[in-house]
């Protein structure tokens, strides 16, 4: 499998955020987006995760067989994207269900993330580092061979951002591919980086072969 990425450019509103994104990502690889506020580093897994239409560009997924791109990845966002009035646990079940290619048991996640004793409380009830450890668990209930992770690290305390780490890293010894935005090191070994820079060129006005983003 291999992902390839080639000269995306992104429009918001009415601007040009960044332009001339290449990059490649083979199994065992992982991908660290860094760059400023703002830069676009969101908007870029937003377009690898088809949530937001690439200005142009293209990505393409090879060896994937007939599997679609967006049924060979997992994104987890700035947004937990939980139900609050679930139990960790029903979240996770309703992920799995949902997702297919079934891996770890809910509970079974939430023990990797060092929640198992969270199972059975609402979401509502939990902090945000616990919200955002039963969002990553979500990554372990269904195989999916590329992660697309917003800044996974935001809201972890040390202990987390480790156990985060060695999970990332068994990802890729079994064959998985990871792309993920971050402001802090992430201590990935061997990750390719490319750093987003936020274009100043100006947009051709509306009409001119501009892409849209998704409701
Ligand atoms: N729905 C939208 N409509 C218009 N502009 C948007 C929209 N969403 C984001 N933007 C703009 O696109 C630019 C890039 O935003 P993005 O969230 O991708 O940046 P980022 O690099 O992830 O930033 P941060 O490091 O702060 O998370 C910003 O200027 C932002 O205001």
């Amino acid at each position: 499998m291999r992902l390839s990425v080639n000269n995306l450019a992104c429009d918001r509103g009415e601007r040009r955020i960044f332009e001339g994104v290449s990059f490649v990502l083979e199994p065992r690889e992982a991908l660290v987006i860094t760059g400023r506020n703002g830069a676009g580093k969101s908007s870029l897994l937003d377009i690898l995760a088809g949530r937001l239409h690439p200005a142009t560009g293209t990505i393409l997924l090879e060896g994937a067989g007939e599997r679609p791109l967006l049924e060979c990845l997992h994104y987890v966002g700035h947004r937990d994207a939980l139900k609050a009035a679930l139990t960790a646990e029903e979240n996770l079940s309703f992920a799995r269900d949902f997702l297919g290619s079934p891996a770890l048991k809910p509970h079974e996640a939430l023990e990797a993330v060092g929640l198992a004793h969270a199972a059975r409380l609402p979401v509502a009830y939990l902090s945000a580092g616990q919200r955002r450890r039963v969002a990553l668990a979500r990554l372990l209930v269904a195989h999916r061979p590329l992660w697309l992770l917003d800044e996974p690290t935001s809201a972890l305390d040390t202990g987390s951002q480790e156990t985060l780490r060695l999970i990332l890293e068994g990802h890729r010894e079994s064959g998985g591919m990871i792309a993920a935005t971050t402001h802090s090191p992430l201590f990935l070994k061997d990750a390719k980086e490319i750093r987003i820079e936020r274009t100043k060129i100006p947009l051709a006005p509306a009409g001119e072969g501009r892409g849209g983003e998704d409701a």
